[in-house]
């Protein structure tokens, strides 16, 4: 995972980032130098941390690093309390949910706090992190999940995910959790929600799965891997059909039909299976509850 180096002199943060520990310190040590300030390896170390990289995750690196998307992540980090089982979800906005677990535990801040992951990619941003973690299967409940979205609707508890295409294990652990919070920022917004609709489908459905789409009302598009040849595959072995239907005025029952195809494995829409909404803005950071 990426490191970062912050440091304030006087009224300067000095801030570098990289993707591994070297190169860090070597840009940190430069800034340093130009501003007059040596600090031993030990004090250098204290002030550098694990931050999400750009290159694990799904998204582009300037979704990644995307401050309106950070701040509304780190501030659905407040909702975890010591204690807690925490579901911990996918995506470039979750990551720094994560990371600011991570850093509160490693400060002292919480304590006692279980991850379970929604994906490998946010099980290795947590290990390193040094969140504890275990698996789906120790619990029955969980107290919170903290996940992203693909599009949110502010007057409705729905929204669509898998654009990263970990809708299946999200919609597992997220409908676990005593509380859903949705960690996003203010450009997602729709009413009615109109996002295509990922739809995971056994590999050898996909024709019938795209028929039965058309058949609808919708617009199916398998979808392509960007740095392999061919389909993309799912965690668990699917493909995934992404299901533009324009706007969708009657959610709910959108989902049951999409439920109904043959071979499908999961889509989604999270039907009313939202708690609350913490979004970053352009300047800071809102929320809505259900
Ligand atoms: O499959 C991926 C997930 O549903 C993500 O939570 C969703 O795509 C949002 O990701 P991001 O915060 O990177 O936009």
């Amino acid at each position: 995972m990426a490191k970062q180096f912050t440091y304030t002199h006087g009224d300067e943060e000095i801030s570098v980032w990289a993707e591994d520990r070297t190169e860090v310190v070597e840009k940190a040590r430069e800034r340093l130098d130009e501003v007059g300030v040596s600090l031993g390896d030990e004090e250098l170390d204290d002030h550098i941390r694990v931050v999400p990289s750009p290159k694990r995750i799904k998204s582009d690196p300037e979704d990644v690093l995307m401050e309106m998307r950070k701040r509304g992540g780190l501030e659905a980090a407040e909702v975890v309390e010591s204690g807690m089982d925490v579901g911990l979800g996918t995506g470039s906005t979750t990551a720094w949910a994560i990371a600011a677990i991570g850093w509160k535990l490693d400060d002292g801040e919480l304590e006692n706090v279980r991850g379970v992951a929604t994906s490998l990619q946010s099980h290795d941003l947590a290990r390193e992190l040094g969140i504890p973690l275990t698996d789906v299967d120790e619990f029955d409940s969980l107290d919170v999940a903290i996940d992203g979205a693909d599009q949110w609707d502010p007057d409705h508890p729905h929204v669509v995910k898998g654009g990263g295409a970990s809708h299946a294990r999200e919609k597992l652990i997220d409908s676990m959790a005593d509380r859903l919070v949705i960690a996003t920022d203010e450009q997602k917004t729709a009413t009615p929600l109109s996002h295509p609709v990922p739809l995971s489908v056994l590999p050898e459905s996909r024709n019938v799965a795209q028929e039965w789409v058309r058949e609808q009302g919708g617009e199916p598009s398998l979808r392509y891997a960007e740095a392999k040849d061919g389909p993309l595959f799912t965690a668990n072995g699917n493909l995934v059909v992404d299901c533009d239907f324009g706007e969708m005025d009657d959610v709910e029952g959108r989902a049951t039909d999409l439920a109904r195809i043959p071979g499908a494995q999961e889509h989604g829409l999270f039907v009313g299976m939202v708690d609350d909404v913490i979004y970053g803005t352009d300047d800071g950071v809102d929320s809505v509850s259900f």
